[in-house]
C-alpha cells in the first residue's frame, strides 16, 4: 500500500500555458480516488505527473515519502485505448512488464502468470495466443488492467478506462474493479478519471473536482463505503441524489463562471 501526496504542484507543458495550479492532494493508502472535471481541465495530465511520465514544473508528487523521479514498477497504468501492443500476443503483453521486474522468471512461470491474470479479469486462457484486434473492445480492456495487475502495484492509475465501451460492458467491468480493488488482498491507492459523476459515485472512496485551467481541487469529497448506494439503488438513495446534483453543480457552474 502507497501514500500518495501531491504539494503545492503547477505545471504547464514545454511552451504552454499553465495546466495545473496549487494541486494539494494527499491520498492514503488504499483510497479509491475518481477525478471528475471538465473536457481538457488536466485529470489526464495529473495522471501523468503521477505516473511519472511528466516532472511537476512547482511542486511536488511523493510515493511513501520519496519524489517521484519517473515511470516505476510500483505504479499500473490503464488508458482508455487499451494500451496494449498490436504486434503482440495478449500473454506477452500481460508479461511484458513481469519480465522487467522478475527477470528470473521461466517462460512456464511466465505463462502461468499470464494464465492466472486472464482468469482473475474474467477470460479464459484461449486469449494468452490471440493478438489484441482478434478481441471485442471489453475484452481488450480486461487484458489492459490484467496487464497492469501482473506485477501487482500497489497504485494503479486508470484514466477513463471504459469511455470507449458501451453501458452493459462498462458496467461489467466497473463491477470488475471494485471486486478486485475490494478482494481480500491488500487494497491498491487507486486514481481513476472520469467524466461520469455516476461512476465516480459507484466507485469512489474518495471523489475530487479539478476547476478549469488552470485547474486547482475544487470539490473534495470522501464516500461512506458502509452507506454506498449499489448501481440498483443509486437513483433511489437521496443523499447520493444530492450529492450528485451537487458535483454537476460544480462541474458546470465553473465553467459557466469561465465563459462568462
Ligand atoms: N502533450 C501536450 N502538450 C501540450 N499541451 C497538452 C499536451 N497534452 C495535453 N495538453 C493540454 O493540456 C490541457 C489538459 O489536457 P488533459 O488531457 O490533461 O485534460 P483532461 O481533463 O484529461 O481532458 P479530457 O477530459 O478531454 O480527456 C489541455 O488544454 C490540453 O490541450
Amino acid at each position: 500500500m502507497k501514500r500518495v501526496d501531491i504539494k503545492g504542484l503547477d505545471f504547464s507543458y514545454a511552451g504552454s500555458k499553465c495546466v495545473l495550479s496549487g494541486i494539494d492532494l494527499d491520498v492514503d493508502p488504499g483510497e479509491f480516488v475518481c477525478i471528475l472535471g471538465h473536457s481538457g481541465c488536466g485529470k489526464s495530465t495529473l495522471l501523468r505527473l503521477i505516473a511519472g511520465l511528466e516532472q511537476p514544473t512547482v511542486g511536488s508528487i511523493m510515493l511513501d515519502g520519496s519524489p517521484v523521479m519517473g515511470a516505476g514498477l510500483d505504479r499500473g497504468v490503464v488508458f482508455q485505448d487499451y494500451g496494449l501492443y498490436p504486434w503482440m500476443s495478449t500473454g506477452k503483453n500481460i508479461t511484458l512488464a513481469l519480465e522487467q521486474s522478475s527477470p528470473e522468471m521461466s517462460r512456464t512461470a511466465l505463462k502461468i502468470r499470464a494464465t492466472e491474470m486472464l482468469l482473475h479479469v474474467g477470460l479464459t486462457p484461449d486469449v494468452l495466443n490471440k493478438l489484441p484486434k482478434e478481441l471485442s473492445g471489453g475484452m481488450q480492456q480486461r487484458c489492459a488492467i490484467a496487464q497492469a495487475l501482473a506485477i501487482d502495484p500497489p497504485v494503479l492509475l486508470m484514466d477513463e478506462p471504459f469511455g470507449a465501451l458501451d453501458s452493459i460492458t462498462r458496467a461489467k467491468l466497473q463491477d470488475l474493479v471494485r471486486r478486485l480493488w475490494g478482494g481480500s488482498g491488500e487494497r491498491k491507492t487507486v486514481f481513476f478519471v472520469t467524466h461520469d459523476v455516476d461512476e465516480a459515485l459507484l466507485l469512489g472512496t474518495r471523489i475530487v473536482v479539478l476547476g478549469q485551467t488552470p485547474s486547482s481541487v475544487i470539490y473534495d469529497t470522501h464516500i461512506d463505503e458502509a452507506n454506498r448506494p449499489t448501481r440498483q439503488t443509486l437513483f433511489r438513495n437521496e443523499r447520493f441524489l444530492d450529492l450528485r446534483n451537487e458535483l454537476l453543480e460544480k462541474i458546470n457552474d465553473n465553467v459557466s463562471e469561465r465563459m462568462e
